[in-house]
């Protein structure tokens, strides 16, 4: 069984994560890790935070040579902002009420966590829950796409719509999206890109914020990956679970998703033919049929709120005083969307990474390799 665990507080020292049950003997290159660090980091609309930071990632354990060796694989990647933070990060108990963060912002947990933790200064829920953490997820999901990389596999993402702003292009080559990162949206199409930048600048001189949409698209994606014999095994679930919990994330299709309950059954569900494998001519059902791969793309769509830190605040209330007052003011992005968009690239290959080991098993990358050569095999044969 694959499965990670990650630490660290947004302004706390380092953000820490462990993978247990990886394949022996894959090859992880540093490289490609911190090349999808620097990509989650990139986008227009982010704001002052990713100046400081330059993620790196240090690897502590599980690789000898370059390759890992079976044991649990520990990264840690440091805050450079903790810096500035060290003093407000090591206040402990008794402080001052004005020290304390006590409007909590709307659209983020910091009152109900405030209330659920009992704590009297909401930075001890707004670190945890700030999407800082994203940033070992993509570290450990980078590792995951190493694993996927071994059999073909690879995900693409591009952002479809940024404040309502769409983009006119809905299909996509494969070409177009391995250059989608020279685009500062992480759009396909150039004019819907300078009307959104246009967008994102007024939101932001409004005091204001965006959110948007984004969709990912595994590729060579073998038939029989998850399950239908079980609610908690059906991938379509597992995905829309590991994506929702993108922090921001509001809504998660697949394949046509919201759009396949306004049409016509003839028109949604994908036919089948046989030309020696079996085929489709059309991908409504993102690639998933009762929780389990059907052999096509799997395609994946992820809606993401407006930013929830203002610089206008909204109406709060002081959790001390109980008065009204505006929410606490932050630094913050303005859009986080393009970034999100490779935080869901990384969050889906982590799940794919673990169907694999479920279905090839594998102590040992030539073991899950060759289970997977006979498999593929075995399906040809169908
Ligand atoms: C890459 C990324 C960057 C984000 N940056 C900010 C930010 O600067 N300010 C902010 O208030 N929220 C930001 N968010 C969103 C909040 O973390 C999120 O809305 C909040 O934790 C509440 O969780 P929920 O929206 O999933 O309910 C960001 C999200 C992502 C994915
Ligand atoms: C630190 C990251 O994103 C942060 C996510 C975030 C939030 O509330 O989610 C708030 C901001 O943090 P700060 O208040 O330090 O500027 C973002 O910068 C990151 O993506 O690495």
């Amino acid at each position: 069984m694959l499965r990670f665990l990650s630490g660290g507080e947004s302004h706390g020292k380092c953000l820490v994560g462990i993978i247990e049950g990886l394949p022996s003997n894959l090859e992880i290159d540093i490289n490609k890790i911190n090349k999808e660090l620097s990509r989650r980091q990139k986008g227009y609309g982010r704001g002052g935070r990713m100046k400081i930071e330059k993620d790196k990632v240090e690897i502590l354990s599980g690789i000898r040579g370059g390759k890992t060796i079976g044991s649990p694989v520990s990264l840690l990647i440091k805050n450079r902002d903790w810096e500035n933070w060290k003093e407000v990060m090591s206040i402990i108990d008794n402080i001052d009420n004005d020290k304390k963060v006590n409007s909590p912002r709307p659209g983020h947990g910091d009152l109900a966590g405030a209330v659920k933790y009992n704590q009297t200064d909401i930075r001890n829920i707004l670190e945890r829950a700030s999407a800082r953490e994203t940033a070992m997820r993509v570290a450990i999901g980078s590792i995951a796409k190493q694993l996927l990389k071994k059999f073909d596999i690879y995900i693409y993402s591009h952002v479809l719509e940024i404040g309502n702003v769409r983009i006119n292009a809905r299909k996509v080559s494969i070409e177009q999206l391995q250059k989608i990162d020279e685009s500062p949206l992480r759009v396909i199409d150039k004019e819907t890109e300078n009307k959104i930048i246009k967008k994102i600048d007024e939101a932001k001189k409004q005091g204001d914020t965006l959110g948007g949409i984004f969709e990912l698209i595994a590729v060579n994606v073998p038939i029989g990956l998850g399950s239908h014999v079980n609610w908690d095994r059906k991938l379509d679930g597992i995905i829309a679970q590991a994506i929702m919990s993108i922090q921001g994330i509001k809504g998660v299709e697949i394949g046509l998703g919201f759009e396949s309950s306004r049409t016509l059954g003839s028109q949604v569900h994908d036919e089948i033919y046989y030309n020696g494998q079996y085929y489709r001519k059309t991908n409504n059902a993102g690639g998933i049929e009762a929780g389990i791969t059907n052999g096509n793309n799997i395609v994946v769509r992820a809606a993401m709120k407006p930013i929830p830190t203002l610089s206008r605040p909204l109406d709060s209330v002081d959790m001390i005083t109980k008065q009204n007052t505006k929410a606490q003011k932050e630094r913050s992005d303005v859009c986080a969307v393009p970034s999100a968009s490779i935080v869901g690239e990384n969050v889906l290959a982590w799940v794919l990474a673990k169907e694999f080991v479920n279905k090839f098993g594998g102590d040992s990358i030539e073991e899950m390799l060759s289970n997977y050569k006979r498999y593929i095999q075995y399906v040809d044969k169908r």
